[in-house]
Parts: C-alpha cells; sequence; structure tokens
C-alpha cells in the first residue's frame, strides 16, 4: 500500500537545515537546488568536501557552518535533511527534530524519513514530483530522465495561454469550471482512429 501524500513547498520561503557536507548531501543539495535555485538551506557539517564546496559556492540563499551537529541548529528551521555518515547522529537529528515536531528526511533511511525526496521534473510552471514509495530510486531517476526528454518546453506555453484565457472569464465560478474543462478537453480526448 503506497500512502505518501506529495505536497509542492515554497522552500525559498521555508528554512531548511541540511546537516553534512559529504557526498549524499552534495546529491541533496544539488537536486533541491536544481529544482529550486533559491531555497534557504543552512548547512552544518564537520567539513565539507570539494564537491560540495563547488555547488555551494556564489549560491546567496546557501549558508554553511563548519561545526558538529548540535541541536541549537534546528531552531527556527521547518524542514530538516540528515546526511551525515555518523548513524547516530542521523538519528540523534531526526529525535530532536520530531520533539520539535519539524519534518525530517534522513538521507537514504527511510525508516527515519517523515517524507521522500523524490524525482523531480521541471517545465517553466509544470513540475512533477516522482516517488516509487521507496521501492527504486533509480527508477524515479531513470523516469524523470524520461518525461525531462518527452515532455516538449512548449508546454509551458499552454499553461500560460490556459492562464491568460482563465483571467479573462467573467462568470461565476461554475462557468468557469465549465469553460476551462470545454478548451482543455481536447488535451484528453483520444484522436479517433482511421479505419
Ligand atoms: C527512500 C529515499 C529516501 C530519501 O533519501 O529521500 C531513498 C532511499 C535510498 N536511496 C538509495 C540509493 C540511491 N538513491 C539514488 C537516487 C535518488 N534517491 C532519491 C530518493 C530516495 N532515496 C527516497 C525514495 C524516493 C522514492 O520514493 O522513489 C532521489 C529520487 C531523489 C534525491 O535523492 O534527491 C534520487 C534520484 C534523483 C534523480 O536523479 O532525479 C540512487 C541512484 C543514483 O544516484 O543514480 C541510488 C543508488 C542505487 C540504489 O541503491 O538503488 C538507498 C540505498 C543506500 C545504500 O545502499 O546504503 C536508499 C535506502 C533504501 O532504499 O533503503
Ligand atoms: N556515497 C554514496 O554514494 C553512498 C553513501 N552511503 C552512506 O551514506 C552515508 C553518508 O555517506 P557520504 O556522504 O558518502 O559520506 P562523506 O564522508 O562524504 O560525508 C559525511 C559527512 O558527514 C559529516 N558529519 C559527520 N558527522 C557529523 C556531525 N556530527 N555533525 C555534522 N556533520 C557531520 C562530515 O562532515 C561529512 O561532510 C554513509 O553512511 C555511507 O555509508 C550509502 C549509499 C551510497
Amino acid at each position: 500500500m503506497n500512502h505518501l501524500y506529495p505536497i509542492f513547498l515554497k522552500v525559498h520561503e521555508l528554512n531548511v537545515l541540511l546537516v553534512g557536507g559529504g557526498f549524499v548531501a552534495t546529491e541533496k543539495l544539488e537536486f533541491l537546488l536544481k529544482s529550486s535555485p533559491l531555497a534557504q538551506v543552512t548547512v552544518v557539517s564537520k567539513f565539507f568536501r570539494s564537491e560540495f564546496l563547488e555547488l555551494a559556492h556564489g549560491k546567496e540563499t546557501v549558508t554553511l557552518i563548519e561545526d558538529e551537529y548540535h541541536e541549537k541548529y534546528l531552531r527556527g528551521k521547518h524542514i530538516v535533511i540528515a546526511a551525515t555518515d555518523d548513524k547516530a547522529v542521523n538519528r540523534q537529528i531526526r529525535n530532536e527534530a520530531k520533539e520539535r515536531f519539524l519534518l525530517v528526511n534522513v538521507a537514504d533511511t527511510p525508516e527515519l524519513c517523515d517524507f521522500y525526496l523524490g524525482g523531480i521534473v521541471t517545465k517553466g510552471n509544470l513540475k512533477i514530483a516522482i516517488s516509487t514509495n521507496g521501492k527504486s530510486p533509480t527508477t524515479a531517476k531513470r523516469l524523470r530522465q524520461l518525461l525531462e526528454e518527452v515532455l516538449p518546453e512548449e508546454i509551458d506555453d499552454l499553461l500560460e495561454n490556459l492562464n491568460a484565457y482563465r483571467a479573462t472569464l467573467k462568470g461565476d465560478f461554475e462557468y468557469k469550471v465549465k469553460a476551462m474543462n470545454e478548451i482543455t478537453e481536447g488535451l484528453v480526448k483520444r484522436e479517433k482512429q482511421d479505419a
């Protein structure tokens, strides 16, 4: 049974704490920034690998703190991602985050996660998040790559045009629902096969 409920977070308006500055932390920050370039991220780590420093370089919304994790770093945060190579520290981060009702992801450790990071496809205003319920992250990656390739960039023009049309509708809610459904009907209608 798949119980996950996806949401789309405004991480440029939320404070994210990332603990760790190694390979795994680099991967997590890379995908976070790829999807949300202005994500507000504070990173606390005993040391930072060169790959991590390269990625964080020049990113004004990413703050690096060279230190061991301490509970005080949870203050003012909304979301926490633990990506250290120390299982006990990752568990401590999770426990202390939970005491504060923060949402926590422990990288590559599903049983300690409140939420999973997913594969993400962005085409302008369209964003698709992919999860395999933790069963196969590589499949999430492959599906992401596939959708990035097959979805045309023009799909964003469609969204912009429909948004402009939507803004011209003057009627009540019911009228607008009907008009929007009518104009988008062709998107789901199957073409009749010529016999
Ligand atoms: C549960 C979850 C929790 C979380 O980390 O959030 C989790 C868990 C684990 N990942 C592991 C390994 C790998 N993860 C990747 C890649 C990604 N992993 C991501 C998410 C998630 N990974 C969450 C579930 C998402 C879902 O529901 O599908 C993606 C989608 C997003 C992101 O990381 O930002 C990103 C692709 C992004 C992209 O390309 O678009 C690759 C492939 C690669 O890097 O090429 C490998 C190596 C191959 C392999 O092992 O499968 C391991 C084993 C660790 C070990 O062996 O020790 C565990 C632990 C376990 O499975 O128990
Ligand atoms: N590298 C990979 O692709 C994979 C790694 N893993 C596992 O994931 C874990 C993390 O691995 P890597 O990122 O590769 O390790 P890494 O050695 O590159 O990075 C570990 C990071 O954790 C930080 N850290 C450790 N203790 C800390 C503390 N108390 N406070 C703050 N920061 C602390 C270090 O400063 C370092 O930046 C390991 O347990 C590893 O076995 C699992 C699958 C794949």
